[in-house]
């Protein structure tokens, strides 16, 4: 069989829809699950998975060539015994070690980040020590001010006004300077960490996103990583972050050089409200996690509600969803309020050594200037130092509670990524194209590079060489038969229930395998296999006698295209939508069309108000099934894979939707292996061939007449539903 595919592409015209067209108006639908304060303590303790190791190559006992060095994750159990897998097949032992899980938000990935704004550091620094040398200058001067006031200082007034309008001039620029090259240093090192972190969820195995809600990962996205974003954004003002710091550190200096006396009285005030500062911070840890936590749960349960608004309205479930909501609201204002109690507190508290210690200044101090001891204008120097260290303190008080809620948010980052296993052979095959792509300047290339990549890059470099195979996935898919080779599989999340016990099936090239059965029996997981969304526990599956596990997973997406029962579309235009086939490339307004013709599809396209630029809403929601089903499939005829797997494809359809789908099906299994997943069996009778999967194996298989001449499983399946329809 060709290589070629039925839908040549033509040559990019004006018009087209491109990846990165797609990517600006995309607007993904977002949805929060947390739904209780259980999900959140989940995240400090995710739930391993079955660890993965690079199982060695093997050889065949169906006398197939062997692999050489097959890029292998299988369980850790098989691998660590280093028996065959039970089919007899062993291998040598090329196996490279897991790639070390490092955190994916720590001071070694931040620092390299940083490192690349070295001159904004040196400006925010310099910029820093200016203002911060401008405001603790000010108090100084307002002392020699008074005794020049009174006759004692040395200036002339002149002189001294124009050195504080130097001091109040000089001031704000220093802010401007440091606020600017603060802002712009952290934004570049928050998108590109942010860029990391999305990329290496992009990279996991499916297992994750399995274990893991779709609102959890997002809000680590968002508000755990906005919550280290505001470290820099929320603590540049005066009196925060760094500059509060840095005015404790001056004010105390200048006060022990003005009097050795006067300032241990401060030193008693920094001490007093440290001691709080620790108090208030134990006392709080609790109660500030649990609002956050309900937070979040609020936005999970408005999330979720929206999302299933039709189920909602369906069974009249509004009031559940109120109270339900309603319930969380209670919990937020209670905690709310908690938290505001204990803040008070310790703010009043704060105030209250504040004081006691301007008292305790005034009565020392005034007694000093009173004997001659301390002049005025030092006097009033120390007040003003006393003001300023106040709010230093609390500023640096509201910076650390700041922090307290971040380095929450980035262990909540770092348990959930550090704990969890990288799809190798997909990430592999990633930067493999990433590395081979000449990154144009106009892309975001700083979420194509990171340093964990290089390390899998570099984790894999020693065999990767042995991962291709003579020639690529698809060549081969166009020209063998898939064979599943006891096949042996459990979900990683339910690794002891055996969903396939050892199933053999040939899948022939350019033919239509049916696959029947009764529900729960395994067919959707065979599929799943194939995609390679997941990989078996035992035995293997073969494209013209290669094991597909010797092809990363980029390469293998391209030799299979999947139709389900509800196909996803993306809230973005119906041209970007089936130009979604070939997500990289710049796809022409004529091969749209061309797919969307071949699928069925033009005329109703047409039709919709802005034809091809019509938006499909979310999850194409603003479209029928059957209209939602022929993108698909103009999608899959884009991509022009050799394997087409239709999952269901045609079962939620009326009629006369599933005559325009059928006959766009029938066009593009065209020349493809296809395999064809169908409870009907009216729609799978004329398939090459027909398997029965059954418990996990495969029961019967051969065509319709000799299946239901056996008179077996499924002739009374054909029985069942010709009654049925009787
Ligand atoms: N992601 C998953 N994690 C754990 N178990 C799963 C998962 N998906 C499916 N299963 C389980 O695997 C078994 C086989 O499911 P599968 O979807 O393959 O059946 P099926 O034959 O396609 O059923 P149907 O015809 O109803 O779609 C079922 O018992 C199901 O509960």
């Amino acid at each position: 069989m060709a290589a070629s595919g039925p839908l040549p592409l033509s040559p990019s015209l004006g018009s087209c829809y491109s990846s990165q067209q797609y990517q600006k108006s995309a607007i993904f639908p977002l949805s929060f699950h947390r739904r209780n304060l259980i999900l959140t303590s989940r995240f400090c303790r995710p739930r391993r998975i079955v660890p993965c190791v690079h199982r060695p190559p093997q050889r065949s006992c169906y006398g197939r060539r062997a692999v050489r060095a097959a890029y292998v994750s299988a369980p850790a159990s098989e691998h660590a015994a280093g028996e065959d897998n039970g089919t007899g097949r062993s291998g040598e032992t090329i196996s490279a070690a897991p790639i070390s899980s490092s955190l994916p938000v720590s001071w070694g990935v931040i620092w390299p980040l940083l490192s690349q704004q070295k001159l904004r550091i040196v400006l925010s620094l310099a910029s820093l020590v200016g203002c911060t040398t401008c405001t603790l200058a000010m108090p100084l001067f307002s002392g020699k001010f008074y005794e020049v006031l009174i006759g004692r200082g040395t200036g002339t007034f002149w002189k001294l006004v124009s050195r504080i309008a130097t001091l109040y001039i000089l001031e704000p620029i220093f802010t401007v300077v440091f606020v600017i090259n603060m802002t712009i240093m952290w934004e570049k090192v928050m998108a590109s960490l942010r860029g990391q972190i999305f990329k290496r969820m992009l990279i996991q195995k499916v297992e994750f996103f399995d274990q893991y809600k779709v609102g959890e990962l997002t809000g680590l996205l968002t508000s755990d990583l906005g919550s280290l974003k505001e470290v820099v954004s929320e603590n540049i003002s005066r009196d925060r972050g760094l500059r509060a710091f840095s005015e404790i550190f001056g004010t105390i200096c200048i006060l022990f050089s003005l009097s050795i006396d006067l300032a241990p009285v401060l030193g008693l005030l920094m001490m007093s409200v440290s001691i709080l500062v620790a108090i208030f911070k134990r006392s709080t840890l609790p109660v500030f996690q649990s609002h956050g936590m309900i937070e979040a749960s609020i936005s999970g349960c408005a999330t979720e509600t929206f999302s299933a608004i039709r189920t909602v309205r369906s069974f009249a479930g509004e009031r559940r969803q109120m109270s339900m909501f309603g319930n969380l609201l209670l919990a937020y204002e209670n905690s709310g309020l908690k938290l505001g109690a204990l803040k008070s507190a310790n703010e009043s508290l704060t105030r209250m050594v504040v004081y006691i210690s301007l008292m305790a200044l005034y009565c020392l101090g005034g007694s000093k200037v009173k004997t001659g001891e301390l002049s005025v204008g030092t006097m009033t120097s120390f007040i003003g130092y006393t003001f300023t260290l106040t709010f230093a303190v609390q500023g640096a008080v509201n910076t650390l509670g700041h922090l307290r809620g971040t380095f929450a948010a980035i262990e909540r980052i770092n348990s959930v990524l550090s704990t969890a296993e990288v799809d190798e052979p997909l990430a592999y095959g990633l930067e493999k194209e990433l590395k081979l792509e000449d990154l144009k300047d106009d892309r975001p290339w700083f979420i194509y590079k990171d340093d964990y990549s290089s390390k899998i890059n570099a984790q894999n470099k020693h065999y990767m060489y042995d991962l291709r195979s003579v020639t690529n996935g698809c060549s081969l898919a166009w020209s063998g038969d898939i064979c599943l080779e006891d096949v042996y599989f459990s979900y990683p999340l339910r690794a002891d229930v055996e969903v396939l016990n050892g199933l053999n099936l040939t899948i022939k090239c350019g033919e239509v395998t049916a696959l029947v059965g009764p529900s729960g029996s395994g067919k959707s997981t065979i599929v799943q296999l194939l995609a390679r969304f997941y990989e078996p526990t035992k035995g293997r599956i073969t494209v013209a006698g290669e094991d597909v596990r010797t092809f990363d997973k980029r390469e293998w997406a391209r030799a299979v295209s999947v139709v389900n029962q509800e196909p996803v579309l993306f809230s973005v235009s119906v041209g970007e939508n089936i130009a979604y086939g070939l997500p990289d490339k710049d796809v022409s307004k004529e091969d749209i069309v061309k797919a969307a013709k071949a699928a069925n599809a033009h005329d109703f396209i047409i039709s919709l108000p802005q034809g091809y630029d019509t938006q499909v809403g979310e999850r194409g929601g603003l479209l029928s099934g059957g209209q939602r089903q022929r993108i698909a499939i103009a999608r899959s005829l884009l991509k022009n894979a050799p394997i087409l797997i239709l999952d269901e494809a045609t079962s939620a359809l009326d009629a006369v939707s599933e005559r325009l789908v059928q006959e766009a099906l029938d066009h593009l299994m065209k020349g493809r292996t296809s395999l064809v997943i169908a409870h009907r069996l009216s729609t799978v009778q004329n398939a090459h061939q027909i398997a029965v999967c059954s418990e996990g194996k495969i029961a019967e298989l051969g065509t319709h007449s000799e299946l239901v001449t056996k008179g077996g499983g499924y002739a009374s399946l054909v029985g069942a539903q010709r009654l049925a329809f009787e």
